[in-house]
């Protein structure tokens, strides 16, 4: 049977890259920070000056993906998620925290 892909999505600061890394360290099932991904393979297109950050390339995100989803036991790491393909996923969590929480960690970044 194939294992499943899980969608680890929510607001940054929010404890999905803990969360990823110890399911997937408990699991064995693969994770993959789709950020880290794009800066590694520069997956972008474009630069936003307003919000001072490099545009993802969607489109070419998900074509880097899409071998490794139909394979199975991927756990996915982003904030955004309306552009991944819902057929990919088995499962989604949207991880929330409390404002006041939230902004104490996104403070130390
Ligand atoms: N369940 C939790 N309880 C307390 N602190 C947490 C929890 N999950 C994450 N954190 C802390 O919050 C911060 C942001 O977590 P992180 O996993 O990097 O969030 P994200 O990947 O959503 O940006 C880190 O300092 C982390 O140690």
């Amino acid at each position: 049977m194939q294992q499943p892909n899980i969608l680890l999505t929510g607001t940054p600061g929010v404890g999905k890259t803990t969360l990823g890394k110890e399911l997937a360290s408990r699991s064995g099932l693969k994770y993959i920070n789709v950020g880290d991904l794009a800066k590694e393979g520069q997956l972008y297109d474009g630069y936003d000056e307003e919000y001072g950050c490099p545009i993802l390339d969607e489109d070419r995100v998900v074509d880097e993906l899409e071998n490794q989803m139909k394979e199975g036991g991927v756990i996915i790491d982003y904030h955004g998620c309306d552009f991944f393909p819902e057929r990919w996923f088995h499962i989604v969590f949207v991880l929330r925290t409390d404002n006041s929480v939230l902004y104490k960690r996104l403070e130390t970044r």
